[in-house]
Protein backbone atom coordinates (compact mmCIF):
# COMPACT_ATOMS: atom_id res chain seq x y z
CA UNK A 1 0.00 0.00 0.00
CA UNK A 2 1.29 3.48 -0.69
CA UNK A 3 -0.37 6.66 0.45
CA UNK A 4 0.28 10.68 -0.34
CA UNK A 5 -0.63 12.87 2.46
CA UNK A 6 -0.23 17.21 2.18
CA UNK A 7 1.49 18.95 4.89
CA UNK A 8 0.48 22.65 4.85
CA UNK A 9 2.33 25.12 6.90
CA UNK A 10 1.03 27.48 9.22
CA UNK A 11 1.31 30.98 10.07
CA UNK A 12 0.45 32.89 13.66
CA UNK A 13 -2.27 35.49 12.94
CA UNK A 14 -2.19 36.68 16.89
CA UNK A 15 0.65 35.14 18.97
CA UNK A 16 0.31 36.16 22.90
CA UNK A 17 2.38 34.64 25.39
CA UNK A 18 0.72 35.22 28.58
CA UNK A 19 3.68 33.43 30.87
CA UNK A 20 5.85 31.36 31.51
CA UNK A 21 4.95 27.72 33.67
CA UNK A 22 6.84 25.38 35.83
CA UNK A 23 7.58 22.56 33.41
CA UNK A 24 9.49 25.38 31.22
CA UNK A 25 7.08 25.75 28.63
CA UNK A 26 5.29 29.02 28.07
CA UNK A 27 1.35 29.37 28.70
CA UNK A 28 0.08 31.02 24.98
CA UNK A 29 -3.50 32.23 23.27
CA UNK A 30 -2.78 31.88 19.89
CA UNK A 31 -4.94 32.13 16.03
CA UNK A 32 -3.28 30.10 13.32
CA UNK A 33 -4.07 29.38 10.12
CA UNK A 34 -3.16 26.88 7.27
CA UNK A 35 -1.80 28.72 4.11
CA UNK A 36 -1.11 26.91 0.45
CA UNK A 37 2.60 26.35 0.98
CA UNK A 38 3.06 22.29 1.34
CA UNK A 39 5.39 19.46 1.78
CA UNK A 40 4.76 16.28 0.25
CA UNK A 41 4.58 12.73 2.23
CA UNK A 42 4.07 9.28 0.74
CA UNK A 43 3.93 6.46 2.93
CA UNK A 44 4.47 2.70 1.63
CA UNK A 45 4.16 0.09 3.88
CA UNK A 46 7.29 -2.19 4.74
CA UNK A 47 6.67 -5.55 5.75
CA UNK A 48 9.89 -5.43 7.80
CA UNK A 49 9.86 -3.97 10.86
CA UNK A 50 11.90 -1.05 10.13
CA UNK A 51 10.87 3.04 9.23
CA UNK A 52 12.85 4.66 6.99
CA UNK A 53 13.24 8.09 5.80
CA UNK A 54 14.19 9.34 2.41
CA UNK A 55 13.96 13.44 1.92
CA UNK A 56 14.84 15.52 -1.28
CA UNK A 57 15.67 18.47 1.08
CA UNK A 58 19.89 18.15 2.74
CA UNK A 59 19.06 20.20 5.48
CA UNK A 60 16.82 18.20 7.53
CA UNK A 61 18.15 14.79 9.72
CA UNK A 62 16.36 11.23 8.01
CA UNK A 63 17.32 9.76 10.90
CA UNK A 64 15.25 9.67 14.81
CA UNK A 65 15.37 13.00 15.21
CA UNK A 66 13.31 13.72 12.14
CA UNK A 67 9.66 14.31 13.27
CA UNK A 68 7.87 12.16 10.99
CA UNK A 69 9.76 9.31 12.07
CA UNK A 70 8.89 9.99 15.91
CA UNK A 71 5.53 10.30 14.78
CA UNK A 72 6.28 6.36 13.10
CA UNK A 73 7.40 5.34 15.95
CA UNK A 74 5.46 6.37 18.55
CA UNK A 75 2.23 4.77 17.03
CA UNK A 76 4.39 1.23 16.70
CA UNK A 77 5.15 1.54 20.78
CA UNK A 78 2.01 2.15 21.41
CA UNK A 79 -0.12 0.02 19.63
CA UNK A 80 2.06 -2.95 19.14
CA UNK A 81 2.75 -2.07 15.51
CA UNK A 82 5.33 -5.03 13.95
CA UNK A 83 4.89 -3.59 10.66
CA UNK A 84 7.09 -0.80 9.07
CA UNK A 85 7.13 1.92 6.72
CA UNK A 86 9.19 4.17 4.54
CA UNK A 87 8.43 8.30 4.53
CA UNK A 88 9.02 10.19 1.60
CA UNK A 89 9.64 13.99 2.56
CA UNK A 90 9.28 15.73 -0.48
CA UNK A 91 10.29 19.35 1.02
CA UNK A 92 8.24 22.40 -0.09
CA UNK A 93 8.25 24.79 3.28
CA UNK A 94 11.54 26.28 4.12
CA UNK A 95 12.94 24.86 7.35
CA UNK A 96 13.25 26.37 10.88
CA UNK A 97 10.93 29.05 9.65
CA UNK A 98 8.53 29.77 11.84
CA UNK A 99 6.19 27.97 9.48
CA UNK A 100 5.84 24.84 11.31
CA UNK A 101 6.83 22.47 8.77
CA UNK A 102 8.28 19.67 10.75
CA UNK A 103 5.10 19.53 12.96
CA UNK A 104 3.17 19.73 9.68
CA UNK A 105 5.02 16.41 8.21
CA UNK A 106 4.53 14.57 11.75
CA UNK A 107 0.93 15.77 11.49
CA UNK A 108 0.44 14.14 7.91
CA UNK A 109 2.20 10.63 8.85
CA UNK A 110 -0.11 10.57 12.14
CA UNK A 111 -3.15 10.74 9.64
CA UNK A 112 -1.82 8.22 6.91
CA UNK A 113 -0.17 5.83 9.24
CA UNK A 114 -3.61 5.70 11.06
CA UNK A 115 -5.25 5.05 7.92
CA UNK A 116 -2.49 2.55 6.40
CA UNK A 117 -2.59 0.55 9.97
CA UNK A 118 -6.14 0.70 10.64
CA UNK A 119 -5.78 2.44 13.67
CA UNK A 120 -9.13 3.80 13.79
CA UNK A 121 -8.00 6.91 16.05
CA UNK A 122 -9.95 10.36 15.82
CA UNK A 123 -8.60 13.39 15.35
CA UNK A 124 -8.66 14.67 18.65
CA UNK A 125 -6.62 11.21 19.28
CA UNK A 126 -4.66 11.95 16.84
CA UNK A 127 -3.78 15.26 18.00
CA UNK A 128 -3.35 14.40 21.29
CA UNK A 129 -0.36 11.77 20.18
CA UNK A 130 0.82 15.03 18.08
CA UNK A 131 1.41 17.05 21.04
CA UNK A 132 3.35 14.46 22.78
CA UNK A 133 6.35 15.12 20.11
CA UNK A 134 5.52 18.77 19.47
CA UNK A 135 3.54 22.07 20.94
CA UNK A 136 2.56 22.69 16.74
CA UNK A 137 1.56 19.07 16.42
CA UNK A 138 -1.90 19.07 17.39
CA UNK A 139 -2.78 22.31 15.41
CA UNK A 140 -1.50 20.58 12.34
CA UNK A 141 -3.29 17.83 12.92
CA UNK A 142 -6.35 19.55 12.78
CA UNK A 143 -6.16 22.21 10.11
CA UNK A 144 -7.71 24.92 9.24
CA UNK A 145 -8.16 28.03 11.69
CA UNK A 146 -8.16 27.78 15.57
CA UNK A 147 -7.56 29.24 18.81
CA UNK A 148 -4.61 27.68 20.24
CA UNK A 149 -3.85 27.91 23.90
CA UNK A 150 -2.12 25.71 26.85
CA UNK A 151 1.18 25.56 25.62
CA UNK A 152 -0.41 25.51 21.78
CA UNK A 153 -1.66 21.88 22.34
CA UNK A 154 -5.37 23.28 23.15
CA UNK A 155 -7.36 23.65 19.69
CA UNK A 156 -10.74 25.56 19.26
CA UNK A 157 -11.81 25.79 15.55
CA UNK A 158 -12.93 29.14 14.47
CA UNK A 159 -13.81 30.96 11.64
CA UNK A 160 -11.51 31.07 8.64
CA UNK A 161 -9.79 34.47 7.08
CA UNK A 162 -11.08 35.10 3.54
CA UNK A 163 -8.74 33.54 1.13
CA UNK A 164 -6.13 36.34 0.58
CA UNK A 165 -2.78 36.66 -0.44
CA UNK A 166 -0.13 35.98 1.34
CA UNK A 167 3.38 36.98 0.52
CA UNK A 168 5.88 35.16 2.85
CA UNK A 169 10.24 36.02 2.97
CA UNK A 170 12.34 34.09 5.07
CA UNK A 171 15.99 35.40 5.71
CA UNK A 172 18.82 33.27 5.60
CA UNK A 173 18.73 32.70 9.12
CA UNK A 174 17.93 29.93 11.81
CA UNK A 175 15.81 30.45 14.80
CA UNK A 176 15.31 28.18 17.51
CA UNK A 177 12.32 28.48 18.89
CA UNK A 178 13.22 27.17 22.56
CA UNK A 179 15.90 30.53 22.59
CA UNK A 180 13.48 32.77 21.73
CA UNK A 181 11.11 31.73 24.57
CA UNK A 182 13.96 31.77 26.78
CA UNK A 183 15.07 35.36 26.26
CA UNK A 184 11.60 36.19 26.12
CA UNK A 185 10.64 38.91 29.21
CA UNK A 186 6.76 38.39 29.76
CA UNK A 187 6.37 41.26 31.68
CA UNK A 188 7.12 44.03 28.83
CA UNK A 189 6.25 42.10 25.95
CA UNK A 190 3.85 43.10 23.69
CA UNK A 191 0.79 41.24 24.23
CA UNK A 192 -1.71 41.71 21.19
CA UNK A 193 -5.26 41.10 21.52
CA UNK A 194 -6.26 37.36 20.49
CA UNK A 195 -9.92 37.76 21.36
CA UNK A 196 -10.16 40.70 19.02
CA UNK A 197 -8.73 38.76 16.23
CA UNK A 198 -10.89 35.70 16.80
CA UNK A 199 -13.72 38.11 16.24
CA UNK A 200 -12.08 39.77 13.15
CA UNK A 201 -12.69 36.73 11.59
CA UNK A 202 -16.14 35.70 12.56
CA UNK A 203 -17.11 39.05 11.37
CA UNK A 204 -15.00 38.65 8.10
CA UNK A 205 -13.27 41.92 8.55
CA UNK A 206 -10.31 41.71 6.60
CA UNK A 207 -8.89 45.52 7.99
CA UNK A 208 -10.11 44.53 11.47
CA UNK A 209 -8.03 41.24 10.80
CA UNK A 210 -4.99 43.28 9.41
CA UNK A 211 -5.20 45.96 12.18
CA UNK A 212 -5.03 42.64 15.00
CA UNK A 213 -1.86 41.11 14.00
CA UNK A 214 0.42 40.54 17.01
CA UNK A 215 3.17 38.28 18.17
CA UNK A 216 4.69 38.59 21.46
CA UNK A 217 7.88 36.60 20.00
CA UNK A 218 8.52 39.37 17.18
CA UNK A 219 10.74 41.82 19.04
CA UNK A 220 12.84 39.01 20.52
CA UNK A 221 13.82 37.90 17.24
CA UNK A 222 13.52 41.23 15.91
CA UNK A 223 16.62 42.24 18.71
CA UNK A 224 18.85 39.47 17.68
CA UNK A 225 18.38 39.14 14.27
CA UNK A 226 17.95 42.95 12.80
CA UNK A 227 17.23 41.45 9.15
CA UNK A 228 13.74 40.34 9.98
CA UNK A 229 12.85 43.63 10.95
CA UNK A 230 14.42 45.25 7.71
CA UNK A 231 12.03 42.95 5.84
CA UNK A 232 8.77 43.85 7.73
CA UNK A 233 9.53 47.47 7.00
CA UNK A 234 10.57 46.74 3.48
CA UNK A 235 6.82 44.95 3.18
CA UNK A 236 5.06 47.25 4.79
CA UNK A 237 6.75 50.10 2.54
CA UNK A 238 5.37 47.90 -0.55
CA UNK A 239 1.83 48.61 1.05
CA UNK A 240 0.98 45.20 2.09
CA UNK A 241 -2.36 45.80 4.34
CA UNK A 242 -0.86 44.22 7.33
CA UNK A 243 2.69 42.53 7.86
CA UNK A 244 4.26 40.12 11.47
CA UNK A 245 6.72 37.65 12.19
CA UNK A 246 5.23 34.19 12.34
CA UNK A 247 5.73 31.95 15.04
CA UNK A 248 9.42 32.51 16.61
CA UNK A 249 10.22 33.28 12.93
CA UNK A 250 12.35 34.51 10.75
CA UNK A 251 9.57 34.13 8.40
CA UNK A 252 7.70 37.39 7.82
CA UNK A 253 4.58 37.30 6.27
CA UNK A 254 2.57 40.71 4.65
CA UNK A 255 -1.67 39.97 3.39
CA UNK A 256 -2.65 42.06 0.51
CA UNK A 257 -6.37 41.41 -1.35
CA UNK A 258 -4.74 42.41 -4.62
CA UNK A 259 -3.42 40.38 -7.41
CA UNK A 260 -1.15 43.19 -8.63
CA UNK A 261 -0.23 44.34 -5.03
CA UNK A 262 0.47 40.69 -4.64
CA UNK A 263 3.40 41.10 -7.79
CA UNK A 264 4.41 44.06 -6.48
CA UNK A 265 5.17 42.57 -3.11
CA UNK A 266 7.40 39.51 -4.25
CA UNK A 267 9.03 41.60 -6.76
CA UNK A 268 9.92 44.43 -4.31
CA UNK A 269 11.37 41.32 -1.83
CA UNK A 270 13.44 39.45 -4.46
CA UNK A 271 16.85 40.47 -4.11
CA UNK A 272 16.49 41.99 -1.00
CA UNK A 273 15.80 38.09 0.15
CA UNK A 274 16.12 34.81 -1.53
CA UNK A 275 12.95 33.04 -0.75
CA UNK A 276 10.03 34.93 -1.48
CA UNK A 277 6.70 32.98 -2.21
CA UNK A 278 3.22 33.99 -2.47
CA UNK A 279 0.17 31.89 -1.35
CA UNK A 280 -2.96 31.77 -0.50
CA UNK A 281 -4.51 32.01 3.39
CA UNK A 282 -6.50 28.78 3.15
CA UNK A 283 -7.15 28.14 6.73
C1 LIG B 1 6.36 29.47 18.20
C2 LIG B 1 5.29 28.46 17.82
O1 LIG B 1 5.66 27.84 16.59
C3 LIG B 1 3.98 29.17 17.60
O2 LIG B 1 3.03 28.40 16.92
C4 LIG B 1 5.14 27.38 18.89
O3 LIG B 1 4.83 27.95 20.14
C5 LIG B 1 6.36 26.48 19.01
O4 LIG B 1 5.94 25.18 18.80
P1 LIG B 1 6.95 23.96 18.55
O5 LIG B 1 8.04 24.38 17.62
O6 LIG B 1 6.12 22.78 18.21
O7 LIG B 1 7.58 23.83 20.00
P2 LIG B 1 8.06 22.54 20.82
O8 LIG B 1 8.84 21.64 19.91
O9 LIG B 1 6.93 21.97 21.60
O10 LIG B 1 9.04 23.24 21.85
C6 LIG B 1 10.31 23.75 21.49
C7 LIG B 1 10.80 24.63 22.65
O11 LIG B 1 10.11 25.89 22.63
C8 LIG B 1 9.75 26.33 23.92
N1 LIG B 1 8.29 26.48 24.02
C9 LIG B 1 7.46 25.93 23.08
C10 LIG B 1 6.10 26.09 23.16
C11 LIG B 1 5.58 26.83 24.26
N2 LIG B 1 4.26 27.03 24.40
N3 LIG B 1 6.43 27.36 25.19
C12 LIG B 1 7.77 27.20 25.08
O12 LIG B 1 8.51 27.71 25.92
C13 LIG B 1 10.31 25.28 24.88
O13 LIG B 1 11.56 25.73 25.28
C14 LIG B 1 10.49 24.05 24.03
O14 LIG B 1 11.54 23.25 24.49
N1 LIG C 1 10.30 16.73 8.76
C1 LIG C 1 11.01 17.79 9.14
N2 LIG C 1 10.95 18.92 8.42
C2 LIG C 1 11.65 20.02 8.82
N3 LIG C 1 12.45 20.06 9.89
C3 LIG C 1 12.55 18.97 10.63
C4 LIG C 1 11.82 17.79 10.29
N4 LIG C 1 12.09 16.88 11.24
C5 LIG C 1 12.94 17.45 12.10
N5 LIG C 1 13.24 18.70 11.74
C6 LIG C 1 14.15 19.61 12.49
O1 LIG C 1 13.32 20.52 13.22
C7 LIG C 1 13.88 21.82 13.26
C8 LIG C 1 12.78 22.86 13.09
O2 LIG C 1 12.26 22.76 11.79
P1 LIG C 1 10.81 23.28 11.37
O3 LIG C 1 10.89 23.52 9.90
O4 LIG C 1 9.77 22.39 11.86
O5 LIG C 1 10.78 24.65 12.17
P2 LIG C 1 9.69 25.73 12.37
O6 LIG C 1 8.98 26.01 11.09
O7 LIG C 1 10.37 26.92 13.02
O8 LIG C 1 8.68 25.08 13.40
P3 LIG C 1 7.67 25.80 14.41
O9 LIG C 1 6.98 26.90 13.64
O10 LIG C 1 6.75 24.65 14.79
O11 LIG C 1 8.51 26.29 15.57
C9 LIG C 1 14.93 21.89 12.16
O12 LIG C 1 16.14 22.26 12.73
C10 LIG C 1 15.01 20.46 11.57
O13 LIG C 1 16.32 19.98 11.58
Amino acid sequence: MRLSVKAPAKINLALDVLYKREDNYHEVKMVMTTIDLADRIEIMELSEDVIEIDSSDGFIPVDKRNLAYKAAELLKSRFGIRKGCKIEITKIIPVAAGLAGGSSDCAAVLKGLNQMWKLGLTTQELAELGAEIGSDVSFCVYGGTALATGRGEIIEKIASPLPVWVVLAKPPISVSTSDIYQKLDVNTCRHPDVEQMVKALEQKNYALMCEQLGNSLEDVTMKYYPKVAKIKQQMEKLGADGVLMSGSGPTVFGLTRFENKKHRLVNGLRGFCNQVYAVRLIG
